[in-house]
């Protein structure tokens, strides 16, 4: 019995100093893994939820930001036990999804796109990408993007648009009254609109519809900026105007969408003067917008001032 107990204490005793030898060997090894390789650093996370509860759910992109004031361009946040290293400014996410484009370019399939199998162009990966953004563009292409007869369908959306409202004169408008008078806006026009134009690019500044852009994951192990990043994937937070991304899983659309964007904004702003509602201050507006996959514009409500100065609710 007292042999038994002795032996009981002792393998007590050999398995807590196993787990202590382990415990400091991983610590050991991992700052010296760190030391070696030196992977980007980050708030430390809490074990299983990682940095969660430093996360802002309401405004993911913002609270990345101020992480990056702290700890840099190049950072890591686990979102749970899910590692992701986000990069963050303009030069950063330039170097790597242009200069490192083969090893930045893959995208990284998480939870919500498992449901579709990952199938789709935007999460898709390796050869079936490549055919389907090939096809993509071809399609595009074929359809007209950034052509004429895209132009021609554009407009005729705009007209039906308009059938909506009425006609109007305002502010903005003094440009596009000037170069353009009341015919139909053409995207050649976007040359001589250069405030209009200027106006388009800062509502999607601010609009800042993808701001975490989507998830990437680098197709093989890099260092970047002095730091290791292995293939676990990473965000990106852009800050200077790169809306559609860059490199090669740049947004395929984007001719397309810069086509309707003017045509639509232009034929609008021309016919109408857009004004917050009756006893609403501009100040009053709540811009707050709705965090999906995109940042969406919360419904509210907005008066649409025609040229006969006709108010219309929308
Ligand atoms: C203002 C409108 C739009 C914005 C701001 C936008 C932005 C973006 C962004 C930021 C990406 C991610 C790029 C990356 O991962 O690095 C993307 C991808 C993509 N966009 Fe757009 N996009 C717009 C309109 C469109 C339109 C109209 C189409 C289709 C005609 C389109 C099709 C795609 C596709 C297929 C991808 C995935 C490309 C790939 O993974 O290879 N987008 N877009």
């Amino acid at each position: 019995m007292e042999l038994l107990e002795v032996l009981h204490s002792l393998t007590s005793v050999t398995l807590l100093g196993a787990v202590l030898f382990l415990l400091v060997l991983f610590f050991f090894s991992r700052s010296r893994n760190l030391e070696q390789r030196k992977e980007p650093p980050g708030p430390r996370p809490l074990p299983l939820i990682g940095n969660l509860l430093q996360l802002d759910f309401m405004k993911p992109h913002i609270t990345l930001w101020e992480l990056s004031k702290k700890f840099g361009h190049v950072f890591t946040v686990y979102l749970g036990p899910k590692k992701v290293v986000v990069l963050a400014g303009y030069k950063t996410v330039k170097q790597a999804l242009v200069n490192n484009a083969e090893e930045f370019g893959e995208r990284e399939l998480i939870q919500i796109t498992k449901s579709s199998g990952g199938h789709g162009i935007l999460f898709a990966n390796g050869e079936s990408w490549k055919e389907m953004r090939r096809f993509a563009l071809t399609t595009l292409r074929d359809f007209g993007m950034g052509k004429k007869i895209s132009e021609e369908k554009i407009i005729e959306e705009c007209q039906n648009l308009m059938e909506v409202f009425q006609q109007y004169k305002g502010q903005l408008q003094e440009e596009l009254s000037s170069v353009i008078g009341s015919r139909q806006v053409r995207v050649e026009d976007r040359k001589n609109l250069p405030y209009t134009d200027a106006v388009i690019h800062e509502i999607q500044r601010l609009a800042n519809i993808l701001p975490m852009s989507l998830p990437h994951t680098t197709s093989q192990d890099i260092t970047f900026q002095g730091y290791f990043i292995n293939k676990d994937g990473k965000f990106v937070k852009r800050d200077a105007f790169m809306p559609f991304s860059a490199g090669r899983r740049a947004c395929v659309g984007e001719s397309l969408a810069r086509m309707e964007l003017f045509l639509f904004f232009t034929t609008l702003l021309q016919h109408y003067r857009f004004t917050p509602p009756p006893g609403v201050t501009e100040d009053e507006l709540d811009l707050t917008p709705t965090l999906g996959l995109t940042l969406n514009p919360s419904l509210h409500q907005l008066c649409a001032h025609s040229r006969d100065s006709i108010e219309g609710l929308i």
